[in-house]
């Protein structure tokens, strides 16, 4: 399977990056692992509604340019469903016995996704009702890939 995880700005935190590349030198062995990264959109702090709709339409168009059309995509988004990790697992088994090689999941910029990403979604997945910041959600989401991997393995892991 090819996992991909598209996410908005250049991750800066020196513990982010190690964190992830971590697991993604883990993950070599069992799938093919990427992450893109896209311009964020530069903007003051202080936005109306239609700047905050027009930034999270930019960053989108960079997003979706990045999906290609066969990818199942999975947005990330506080009010998406929730799953526990042995669900994420055991998706990520059915879309791979059911024919879907490749897999993309997307984290938006400071302000979200774009309504185009979220309709570009076939499904969305939270990880609690509380705001991560986007980059965290990136190292998160990168170990919990490893860990569904693990489960499907039936290979041990932390518990
Ligand atoms: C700082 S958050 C954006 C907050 C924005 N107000 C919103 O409601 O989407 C940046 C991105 O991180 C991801 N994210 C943050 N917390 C999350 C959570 N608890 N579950 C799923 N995704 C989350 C989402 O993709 C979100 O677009």
């Amino acid at each position: 399977m090819f996992i991909q995880i598209i996410g908005v700005g250049k991750l800066k935190e020196k513990y982010l990056i190690d964190g992830i590349a971590e697991y993604a030198k883990r993950l070599k062995p069992y799938l093919k692992f990427e992450i893109i990264e896209v311009a964020d959109e530069k903007a003051p702090d202080s936005l109306s509604e239609a700047e905050v709709v027009q930034v999270k339409a930019r960053e989108g168009e960079r997003i979706l340019s990045q999906i290609k059309g066969e990818a199942h995509v999975v947005a990330l988004a506080i009010d998406g469903k929730l799953w526990s990790s042995e669900e994420l697992a055991r998706e990520l088994d059915q879309l791979g016995t059911y024919g879907t090689s490749h897999v993309v999941f997307v984290i938006g910029g400071s302000h979200g996704l774009s309504d185009e990403v979220m309709r570009r979604a076939q499904q969305r997945m939270s990880f609690g009702r509380m705001t991560l910041p986007h980059q965290l959600m990136r190292l998160v989401l990168t170990e919990q890939i490893y860990r569904a991997v693990k489960i499907n393995r039936g290979e041990p892991y932390h518990k």
